[in-house]
């Protein structure tokens, strides 16, 4: 396989593929995300559309560029990253007792000469079950910090787990990457 690229400052997605045996060098995007769709699977996509693309349009040796996005969707709003504890508090509030869904969009791109010659996007969805959470749960937890720079203020890998009833789908596409589709995807793409 080419040298892939991860165009995503996410430590867990570049973690998940150094799993997997996926080496990859990290160039994050900074394009400014702009949202035009409304269904949380489209958002997704298209988020991840513009971190890779925004990366492979830098790159001029051939490589393979991949871009993600994970979101949260309950009752019909989509949840990003909360920012402040107010807002993590609102999110866990919106998704305890209940089963919500996680979205992670991915794009890969193909570069040739300085070219990109090929880009593919798609998305996966994993239903999580949260328990009953107190009060005063959801005050601790936010406390922890391990929310703020997680989709849905929760971060299934962390401390959070005491909370996760059952999930039904990819795990690692709760983390930030489905990475056995990835994977499969990367399996027929040029070496
Ligand atoms: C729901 C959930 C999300 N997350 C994380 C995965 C993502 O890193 C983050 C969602 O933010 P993203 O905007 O998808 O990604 P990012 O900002 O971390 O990185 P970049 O924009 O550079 O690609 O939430 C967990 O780690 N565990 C979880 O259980």
């Amino acid at each position: 396989m080419k040298q892939l690229i991860l165009a995503s400052a996410s430590p867990r997605r570049k973690e998940l593929l150094t799993q997997v045996g996926i080496f990859a060098d990290v160039v994050p995007s900074e394009v400014e995300e702009k949202i035009t769709k409304t269904l949380p699977a489209e958002v997704v996509e298209e988020l991840s559309r513009q971190k890779c693309l925004d990366v492979a349009g830098r790159m001029a040796e051939d490589c393979m560029v991949l871009g993600a996005d994970t979101v949260v969707a309950a009752e019909g709003r989509i949840l990003g990253k909360p920012g402040t504890l107010k807002r993590a508090e609102e999110m866990l509030q919106r998704l305890q007792g209940r089963t919500h869904q996680v979205y992670t969009g991915v794009t890969l791109a193909e570069v040739k000469a300085g070219r990109i010659v090929r880009a593919e996007t798609f998305s996966s969805c994993t239903s999580v079950t949260v328990c009953p959470m107190t009060d005063e749960e959801i005050a601790e937890y936010a406390r922890s910090g391990e929310p703020l720079d997680k989709a849905g203020a929760y971060g299934i890998q962390g401390v959070f787990a005491k909370f996760v009833e059952k999930i039904e789908g990819d795990y690692n596409n709760v983390v930030g990457l489905p990475v056995a589709a990835v994977y499969q995807r990367l399996r027929g793409w040029p070496s």
